[in-house]
Protein backbone atom coordinates (compact mmCIF):
# COMPACT_ATOMS: atom_id res chain seq x y z
CA UNK A 1 0.00 0.00 0.00
CA UNK A 2 1.71 3.25 -0.78
CA UNK A 3 2.31 5.46 2.42
CA UNK A 4 0.53 8.65 1.52
CA UNK A 5 -2.56 6.29 1.79
CA UNK A 6 -1.70 4.96 5.51
CA UNK A 7 -4.20 6.31 8.38
CA UNK A 8 -3.18 9.49 10.09
CA UNK A 9 -1.87 9.07 13.48
CA UNK A 10 -1.90 11.24 16.57
CA UNK A 11 1.95 12.40 17.19
CA UNK A 12 3.04 14.53 19.82
CA UNK A 13 6.85 16.38 19.46
CA UNK A 14 8.21 17.19 22.88
CA UNK A 15 10.69 20.36 22.56
CA UNK A 16 10.35 23.14 19.83
CA UNK A 17 13.94 23.49 18.59
CA UNK A 18 14.81 23.97 15.19
CA UNK A 19 15.03 20.03 14.75
CA UNK A 20 11.83 19.42 16.67
CA UNK A 21 9.69 21.92 14.69
CA UNK A 22 11.26 20.79 11.20
CA UNK A 23 9.62 17.43 12.04
CA UNK A 24 6.91 18.58 13.14
CA UNK A 25 6.30 20.33 10.04
CA UNK A 26 7.33 17.42 8.15
CA UNK A 27 5.18 15.55 9.51
CA UNK A 28 1.93 17.42 9.91
CA UNK A 29 1.10 17.21 6.59
CA UNK A 30 -0.34 13.74 6.92
CA UNK A 31 -0.79 13.19 10.70
CA UNK A 32 -2.64 15.36 13.60
CA UNK A 33 0.81 16.97 15.21
CA UNK A 34 0.91 18.92 18.61
CA UNK A 35 4.41 20.66 18.67
CA UNK A 36 5.22 21.26 22.53
CA UNK A 37 7.93 23.65 23.71
CA UNK A 38 8.97 24.42 27.49
CA UNK A 39 9.09 28.08 27.07
CA UNK A 40 5.55 29.35 27.65
CA UNK A 41 5.94 32.76 26.36
CA UNK A 42 8.32 31.67 23.59
CA UNK A 43 5.61 29.57 22.42
CA UNK A 44 2.60 31.39 23.21
CA UNK A 45 4.48 33.86 20.45
CA UNK A 46 5.19 30.98 17.71
CA UNK A 47 1.21 29.80 18.16
CA UNK A 48 0.67 33.29 16.88
CA UNK A 49 3.42 33.90 14.85
CA UNK A 50 2.70 30.41 13.22
CA UNK A 51 6.52 30.36 13.05
CA UNK A 52 9.02 29.39 15.19
CA UNK A 53 10.47 32.98 15.51
CA UNK A 54 13.26 31.68 17.97
CA UNK A 55 14.68 28.62 16.51
CA UNK A 56 13.71 28.09 12.74
CA UNK A 57 12.37 31.44 11.33
CA UNK A 58 10.89 31.78 7.71
CA UNK A 59 8.62 28.09 7.59
CA UNK A 60 5.12 28.89 8.41
CA UNK A 61 3.13 25.76 9.93
CA UNK A 62 1.02 23.57 7.95
CA UNK A 63 -2.55 24.30 9.01
CA UNK A 64 -2.51 20.40 10.55
CA UNK A 65 0.59 21.66 13.11
CA UNK A 66 -1.25 22.41 16.55
CA UNK A 67 1.33 24.85 19.35
CA UNK A 68 1.25 23.80 22.95
CA UNK A 69 2.37 24.75 25.93
CA UNK A 70 0.52 22.37 28.35
CA UNK A 71 2.58 18.88 28.47
CA UNK A 72 -0.04 17.14 29.81
CA UNK A 73 -2.06 17.95 27.00
CA UNK A 74 0.56 17.51 24.63
CA UNK A 75 1.18 13.78 26.17
CA UNK A 76 -2.61 13.31 26.25
CA UNK A 77 -2.86 14.22 22.45
CA UNK A 78 -0.45 10.89 21.41
CA UNK A 79 -3.07 9.26 23.50
CA UNK A 80 -2.76 5.34 23.75
CA UNK A 81 -1.66 4.78 20.05
CA UNK A 82 -0.12 7.87 18.61
CA UNK A 83 3.54 8.71 18.91
CA UNK A 84 5.64 10.63 20.88
CA UNK A 85 9.13 12.42 19.57
CA UNK A 86 11.07 13.77 21.88
CA UNK A 87 13.05 16.53 20.44
CA UNK A 88 15.01 17.88 22.98
CA UNK A 89 18.85 17.64 23.20
CA UNK A 90 20.62 14.83 25.05
CA UNK A 91 21.33 17.24 28.57
CA UNK A 92 17.25 17.54 28.33
CA UNK A 93 16.41 13.67 27.78
CA UNK A 94 16.63 12.43 31.03
CA UNK A 95 14.21 15.68 32.85
CA UNK A 96 11.97 15.21 29.87
CA UNK A 97 11.72 11.40 30.16
CA UNK A 98 11.23 11.68 34.02
CA UNK A 99 9.01 14.15 33.69
CA UNK A 100 6.77 11.30 31.56
CA UNK A 101 6.95 8.44 34.31
CA UNK A 102 4.11 6.91 35.39
CA UNK A 103 2.08 8.25 32.30
CA UNK A 104 0.95 5.74 29.78
CA UNK A 105 3.17 6.04 26.75
CA UNK A 106 2.27 4.54 23.94
CA UNK A 107 5.86 4.75 21.52
CA UNK A 108 8.87 7.33 22.13
CA UNK A 109 11.04 7.90 19.54
CA UNK A 110 13.92 10.37 20.42
CA UNK A 111 16.01 12.48 18.05
CA UNK A 112 19.33 14.00 19.97
CA UNK A 113 22.55 12.87 19.37
CA UNK A 114 25.21 12.61 21.62
CA UNK A 115 26.37 11.02 25.06
CA UNK A 116 25.04 12.61 28.20
CA UNK A 117 27.98 14.73 29.43
CA UNK A 118 28.18 13.39 33.24
CA UNK A 119 27.38 9.87 32.77
CA UNK A 120 28.41 9.23 29.20
CA UNK A 121 25.84 7.55 28.46
CA UNK A 122 24.12 7.17 25.15
CA UNK A 123 20.41 8.16 24.90
CA UNK A 124 18.99 4.15 24.72
CA UNK A 125 21.00 3.43 28.03
CA UNK A 126 19.25 7.38 29.31
CA UNK A 127 15.77 5.93 28.30
CA UNK A 128 16.15 2.57 29.92
CA UNK A 129 17.64 3.71 33.19
CA UNK A 130 14.41 6.30 33.66
CA UNK A 131 11.79 4.35 32.44
CA UNK A 132 12.78 1.14 31.38
CA UNK A 133 12.66 -1.65 28.99
CA UNK A 134 9.05 -2.00 28.79
CA UNK A 135 8.34 0.60 26.25
CA UNK A 136 8.65 0.99 22.86
CA UNK A 137 11.14 2.94 22.02
CA UNK A 138 13.88 3.89 19.48
CA UNK A 139 16.29 6.96 17.61
CA UNK A 140 15.23 8.05 14.79
CA UNK A 141 18.75 9.69 13.52
CA UNK A 142 20.48 10.21 9.60
CA UNK A 143 21.81 13.31 8.00
CA UNK A 144 19.16 15.57 8.04
CA UNK A 145 19.51 19.72 8.44
CA UNK A 146 16.54 21.36 9.91
CA UNK A 147 16.26 23.77 7.25
CA UNK A 148 16.41 21.20 4.45
CA UNK A 149 13.25 19.56 5.34
CA UNK A 150 11.53 22.12 6.94
CA UNK A 151 11.41 22.85 2.91
CA UNK A 152 10.47 20.12 1.70
CA UNK A 153 13.61 18.92 0.39
CA UNK A 154 14.47 15.26 0.21
CA UNK A 155 15.92 13.16 3.10
CA UNK A 156 16.64 9.82 4.39
CA UNK A 157 16.79 8.39 8.17
CA UNK A 158 16.94 5.70 10.15
CA UNK A 159 14.62 4.38 12.70
CA UNK A 160 16.82 2.18 15.32
CA UNK A 161 15.35 0.23 17.95
CA UNK A 162 14.85 -3.41 19.59
CA UNK A 163 11.24 -3.57 18.59
CA UNK A 164 10.04 -4.05 15.09
CA UNK A 165 6.62 -3.14 16.28
CA UNK A 166 8.35 0.53 16.43
CA UNK A 167 10.14 0.17 13.77
CA UNK A 168 7.35 -0.58 11.68
CA UNK A 169 4.67 1.99 13.75
CA UNK A 170 7.80 4.81 12.58
CA UNK A 171 8.29 3.99 9.32
CA UNK A 172 4.41 3.73 8.78
CA UNK A 173 4.43 7.29 10.52
CA UNK A 174 7.31 9.34 8.78
CA UNK A 175 8.03 7.19 5.75
CA UNK A 176 6.79 9.20 2.22
CA UNK A 177 6.73 12.01 0.44
CA UNK A 178 9.80 13.64 0.26
CA UNK A 179 10.74 11.66 3.64
CA UNK A 180 12.31 8.25 3.33
CA UNK A 181 12.78 6.24 6.52
CA UNK A 182 15.02 2.82 6.17
CA UNK A 183 15.75 0.54 10.09
CA UNK A 184 17.54 -0.82 12.15
CA UNK A 185 17.94 -3.16 14.96
CA UNK A 186 21.46 -1.65 15.81
CA UNK A 187 20.86 1.20 18.53
CA UNK A 188 24.11 1.39 19.40
CA UNK A 189 25.79 1.91 15.98
CA UNK A 190 23.36 4.17 15.42
CA UNK A 191 23.24 6.43 18.15
CA UNK A 192 27.33 6.23 18.25
CA UNK A 193 27.59 7.75 14.60
CA UNK A 194 24.95 10.49 15.80
CA UNK A 195 26.48 11.47 18.49
CA UNK A 196 30.40 11.11 17.45
CA UNK A 197 29.82 12.75 13.97
CA UNK A 198 29.31 16.22 15.74
CA UNK A 199 32.66 16.21 17.22
CA UNK A 200 34.76 14.98 13.62
CA UNK A 201 32.39 18.47 12.16
CA UNK A 202 34.15 20.67 14.85
CA UNK A 203 37.67 19.10 13.42
CA UNK A 204 36.76 19.08 10.05
CA UNK A 205 35.38 23.51 10.82
CA UNK A 206 38.87 24.06 12.44
CA UNK A 207 40.86 22.34 9.43
CA UNK A 208 38.91 24.18 6.72
CA UNK A 209 38.65 27.82 8.86
CA UNK A 210 42.96 27.93 9.21
CA UNK A 211 42.29 27.05 5.64
CA UNK A 212 44.31 23.43 5.22
CA UNK A 213 42.47 22.58 2.42
CA UNK A 214 40.63 19.90 0.60
CA UNK A 215 43.06 16.96 0.74
CA UNK A 216 42.71 17.73 5.09
CA UNK A 217 39.17 17.37 5.10
CA UNK A 218 38.63 14.44 3.37
CA UNK A 219 41.49 12.68 5.24
CA UNK A 220 39.99 14.34 9.15
CA UNK A 221 36.28 12.98 7.87
CA UNK A 222 37.89 9.51 6.72
CA UNK A 223 40.17 8.86 10.05
CA UNK A 224 37.01 10.59 11.57
CA UNK A 225 34.71 7.61 10.41
CA UNK A 226 37.84 4.86 11.49
CA UNK A 227 37.49 6.32 14.96
CA UNK A 228 33.77 6.35 15.06
CA UNK A 229 33.53 2.55 13.78
CA UNK A 230 36.83 1.64 16.16
CA UNK A 231 34.40 3.06 19.45
CA UNK A 232 31.25 1.68 18.11
CA UNK A 233 32.32 -1.57 17.25
CA UNK A 234 33.41 -1.69 21.12
CA UNK A 235 30.88 -0.40 22.58
CA UNK A 236 28.81 -3.17 20.99
CA UNK A 237 27.66 -1.28 17.38
CA UNK A 238 27.88 -3.46 13.87
CA UNK A 239 30.62 -2.25 11.70
CA UNK A 240 28.15 -1.92 8.86
CA UNK A 241 26.33 0.32 10.42
CA UNK A 242 28.65 3.17 10.66
CA UNK A 243 29.09 3.31 6.39
CA UNK A 244 25.34 3.55 6.66
CA UNK A 245 23.31 7.06 6.66
CA UNK A 246 23.71 7.65 10.54
CA UNK A 247 27.40 6.95 10.24
CA UNK A 248 29.00 7.98 7.03
CA UNK A 249 26.09 10.05 5.67
CA UNK A 250 25.85 12.21 8.52
CA UNK A 251 29.28 12.49 9.59
CA UNK A 252 29.87 13.52 5.57
CA UNK A 253 26.51 16.23 5.80
CA UNK A 254 27.93 17.56 8.99
CA UNK A 255 31.41 17.98 8.24
CA UNK A 256 31.05 19.49 4.82
CA UNK A 257 27.75 21.89 5.04
CA UNK A 258 27.75 25.06 6.10
CA UNK A 259 24.03 24.81 8.19
CA UNK A 260 25.82 22.22 11.10
CA UNK A 261 26.50 24.33 14.15
CA UNK A 262 28.97 22.43 14.80
CA UNK A 263 31.02 22.90 11.69
CA UNK A 264 30.41 26.29 12.97
CA UNK A 265 31.88 25.88 16.13
CA UNK A 266 35.31 24.61 14.41
CA UNK A 267 35.28 27.66 12.32
CA UNK A 268 34.67 29.93 15.00
CA UNK A 269 37.98 28.35 16.98
CA UNK A 270 39.76 28.65 13.74
CA UNK A 271 38.97 32.65 13.79
CA UNK A 272 40.53 32.45 17.30
CA UNK A 273 37.29 33.08 19.11
CA UNK A 274 36.46 31.56 22.44
CA UNK A 275 34.14 28.93 22.70
CA UNK A 276 31.39 30.22 24.60
CA UNK A 277 31.02 33.66 22.43
CA UNK A 278 30.84 31.09 19.34
CA UNK A 279 27.96 29.15 21.56
CA UNK A 280 26.16 32.15 22.56
CA UNK A 281 26.17 33.63 18.98
CA UNK A 282 25.04 30.40 17.63
CA UNK A 283 21.97 30.47 19.43
CA UNK A 284 21.16 26.54 19.36
CA UNK A 285 22.97 23.51 20.59
CA UNK A 286 26.13 22.33 19.68
CA UNK A 287 26.37 18.80 21.02
CA UNK A 288 29.62 18.07 19.18
CA UNK A 289 30.45 20.53 22.41
CA UNK A 290 29.86 18.12 25.25
CA UNK A 291 30.18 14.96 23.29
CA UNK A 292 33.86 15.65 22.79
CA UNK A 293 34.43 15.27 26.79
CA UNK A 294 32.26 12.77 27.35
CA UNK A 295 33.61 10.53 24.11
CA UNK A 296 37.29 11.40 25.65
CA UNK A 297 36.52 10.09 29.07
CA UNK A 298 34.73 6.74 27.71
CA UNK A 299 37.42 6.06 24.98
CA UNK A 300 40.07 6.30 27.61
CA UNK A 301 37.91 4.46 29.71
CA UNK A 302 37.67 1.62 26.96
CA UNK A 303 40.89 1.52 25.86
CA UNK A 304 40.22 3.05 22.67
CA UNK A 305 42.49 5.45 20.41
CA UNK A 306 40.71 8.55 19.36
CA UNK A 307 43.17 10.93 18.45
CA UNK A 308 40.41 13.53 16.73
CA UNK A 309 38.27 13.22 19.42
CA UNK A 310 41.53 14.17 21.92
CA UNK A 311 42.82 16.69 19.72
CA UNK A 312 39.23 18.61 19.07
CA UNK A 313 38.45 18.26 23.29
CA UNK A 314 42.33 20.06 23.87
CA UNK A 315 41.13 22.72 21.93
CA UNK A 316 37.44 22.83 23.55
CA UNK A 317 38.81 22.44 27.10
CA UNK A 318 42.36 22.48 27.60
CA UNK A 319 43.35 25.52 25.70
CA UNK A 320 44.86 24.31 23.04
CA UNK A 321 45.60 26.74 20.02
CA UNK A 322 43.64 24.99 16.92
CA UNK A 323 46.51 24.89 15.13
CA UNK A 324 48.48 22.95 17.26
CA UNK A 325 45.45 20.79 17.27
CA UNK A 326 46.90 19.71 13.62
CA UNK A 327 50.58 19.46 13.92
CA UNK A 328 49.26 17.10 17.17
CA UNK A 329 47.57 14.83 15.09
CA UNK A 330 49.44 14.72 11.94
CA UNK A 331 52.73 13.94 14.25
CA UNK A 332 51.18 10.58 15.50
CA UNK A 333 53.41 7.64 14.47
CA UNK A 334 52.58 6.00 10.86
CA UNK A 335 50.01 3.37 11.54
CA UNK A 336 48.22 0.67 9.78
CA UNK A 337 45.00 2.06 7.58
CA UNK A 338 42.72 -0.69 8.92
CA UNK A 339 39.53 1.04 10.50
CA UNK A 340 39.27 -1.13 13.68
CA UNK A 341 42.92 -3.39 14.40
CA UNK A 342 42.51 -6.77 15.24
CA UNK A 343 43.07 -7.79 18.79
CA UNK A 344 46.79 -7.93 20.19
N1 LIG B 1 18.95 20.96 13.87
C1 LIG B 1 19.16 19.89 13.14
O1 LIG B 1 19.29 20.01 11.93
C2 LIG B 1 19.20 18.53 13.78
C3 LIG B 1 19.33 18.35 15.14
N2 LIG B 1 19.39 17.09 15.66
C4 LIG B 1 19.54 16.86 17.09
O2 LIG B 1 18.31 17.20 17.73
C5 LIG B 1 18.56 17.67 19.05
C6 LIG B 1 17.88 19.03 19.22
O3 LIG B 1 18.50 19.91 18.28
P1 LIG B 1 17.81 21.25 17.80
O4 LIG B 1 16.35 21.19 17.93
O5 LIG B 1 18.37 21.55 16.48
O6 LIG B 1 18.42 22.27 18.87
P2 LIG B 1 18.06 23.82 19.07
O7 LIG B 1 19.23 24.43 19.73
O8 LIG B 1 17.54 24.42 17.83
O9 LIG B 1 16.85 23.77 20.11
C7 LIG B 1 17.01 23.15 21.35
C8 LIG B 1 15.64 23.01 21.99
O10 LIG B 1 15.78 22.26 23.19
C9 LIG B 1 15.49 23.08 24.32
N3 LIG B 1 16.58 22.84 25.27
C10 LIG B 1 17.83 23.32 25.23
N4 LIG B 1 18.55 22.85 26.27
C11 LIG B 1 17.68 22.06 26.95
C12 LIG B 1 17.82 21.29 28.13
N5 LIG B 1 18.95 21.23 28.82
N6 LIG B 1 16.71 20.62 28.55
C13 LIG B 1 15.56 20.67 27.85
N7 LIG B 1 15.40 21.36 26.73
C14 LIG B 1 16.45 22.04 26.30
C15 LIG B 1 15.45 24.51 23.84
O11 LIG B 1 14.52 25.26 24.61
C16 LIG B 1 15.01 24.33 22.40
O12 LIG B 1 13.61 24.20 22.33
C17 LIG B 1 20.08 17.73 19.21
O13 LIG B 1 20.52 16.60 19.88
C18 LIG B 1 20.59 17.73 17.77
O14 LIG B 1 21.86 17.13 17.66
C19 LIG B 1 19.29 16.00 14.87
C20 LIG B 1 19.14 16.12 13.51
C21 LIG B 1 19.09 17.40 12.87
O1 LIG C 1 22.65 16.42 13.03
C1 LIG C 1 22.55 17.26 12.17
C2 LIG C 1 22.33 16.94 10.77
O2 LIG C 1 22.07 15.59 10.58
C3 LIG C 1 22.68 18.70 12.54
O3 LIG C 1 24.02 18.97 12.78
P1 LIG C 1 24.42 20.23 13.65
O4 LIG C 1 23.86 20.00 15.03
O5 LIG C 1 25.91 20.29 13.61
O6 LIG C 1 23.78 21.42 13.02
Amino acid sequence: MPHSTLARRRIAVLGAGAWGTAVAIAVAARHDVLLWGRNTAAMEEIAAARDNTHYLPGYPFPPGLQVGTDFDAAVAHAGSDGLLIAACPVAGLRPLLHSLKGRPIPNLVWLCKGFEYETGLLPHQIFREVLGDTIPSGALSGPSFAQEVARGLPCALTIASTSAALRDSVVAAVHGGMMRVYSSEDVIGVEVGGAVKNVMAIATGIADGLGLGLNARAALITRGLAEITRLGSTLGGNIETFMGLTGMGDLILTCTGDLSRNRRVGLGLAQGKALDTIVSELGHVAEGVPCAKAVRELAARRGVDMPITNAVAAVLFDGQQPLDMVTRILARDPRDETLVPAPK
